[in-house]
């Protein structure tokens, strides 16, 4: 089984909800990616999503996009950073995702891409910028390699295309919680409760929301509707100013609440 479903099995089983930070791999160096999957998975993350750094990121807003600038000055590759995830693999327990764009694993081509991934030892792959429709270009190798790969649905998207996003997948579904781009929000739509447990509805797999949630009382509330949270741009952030204790307080806040519900 892959260690993603493994993982969310447990989850259940136990009551508890998912945290899920969001890294670039390179920001602060190369050596910097595997002291922060090691500190985060010490301090209770249920996965860790890694951004690769690319030029041209569509769906990122300044925090993510500086921060995978800052990756690209440090000379980062693709190449580097399955080297790094192959070489932290061995000790770390919990599953480890990919985010890419659909650009550069093209380039890279996408069965070369895919074999690389799986040897590093990645459980996940996320393309925000890859349609259902696209998919195909990548699912077969994906299938063989035992990658999930986790896709996105929007505040926009109608129930059927949930449904249909929700019943192909065997990891989570992403809930993107804004219109818009990542990053830091102080409020969120008034109808998002209800819209995510429509999502939840539908999907026979765990519900993640990710979008602009920084703050513990924001973690709180989104896992009253859905499995977990995913925070990207407030980790980054945390990670740069140094600040560790907050980025343990984000992560203990999901599961006090958890242990509420
Ligand atoms: O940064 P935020 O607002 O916390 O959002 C999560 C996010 O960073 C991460 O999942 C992500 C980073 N880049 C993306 C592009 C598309 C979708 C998701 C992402």
């Amino acid at each position: 089984m892959n260690r993603i479903e493994k993982v969310f099995q447990n989850l259940q089983k136990n009551n508890q909800k998912a945290f899920v930070p969001y890294i670039m791999a390179g920001d602060g160096g190369i050596d910097s990616l595997k002291e922060k999957i090691t500190f985060l998975e010490k301090a209770g993350a249920t996965a860790i999503e890694i951004g690769i750094p690319f030029s041209d990121p569509v769906a990122d807003g300044p925090v993510i996009q500086q921060a995978g600038i800052r990756a690209l000055k440090e000379g980062t590759t693709l190449k580097d950073v399955v080297a790094a995830v192959a070489e932290i693999r061995p000790i770390v327990h919990i599953p480890l995702l990919f985010m890419t764009y659909t650009n550069p694993m093209m380039a890279y081509g996408f069965e070369q891409f895919i074999k690389d991934i799986e040897a590093s030892g990645i459980d996940g792959l996320i393309v925000p910028d890859m349609p259902i429709e696209q998919e195909e270009l990548i699912v077969p190798y994906l299938e063989e390699a035992h990658i999930e790969l986790i896709r996105l649905v929007t505040l926009q998207s109608p129930l059927s295309r949930i449904e249909e996003i929700a019943k192909r997948g065997k990891g989570f579904v992403y809930a993107v919680t804004v219109n818009g781009i990542t990053g830091a929000r102080s409020s969120f739509k008034e109808e998002l409760g209800a819209h995510l447990k429509k999502v939840k509805e539908l999907s026979p797999i765990p519900v993640l929301a990710g979008f602009g949630i920084s703050f513990p009382d924001q973690v709180e509330e989104m896992i009253t509707y859905c499995d977990g949270v995913i925070v990207g741009s407030k980790m980054i952030e945390l990670f740069d100013k140094g600040d560790l204790q907050s980025i343990v307080d984000l992560i203990d806040a999901s599961k006090i609440r958890a242990s509420q519900l």
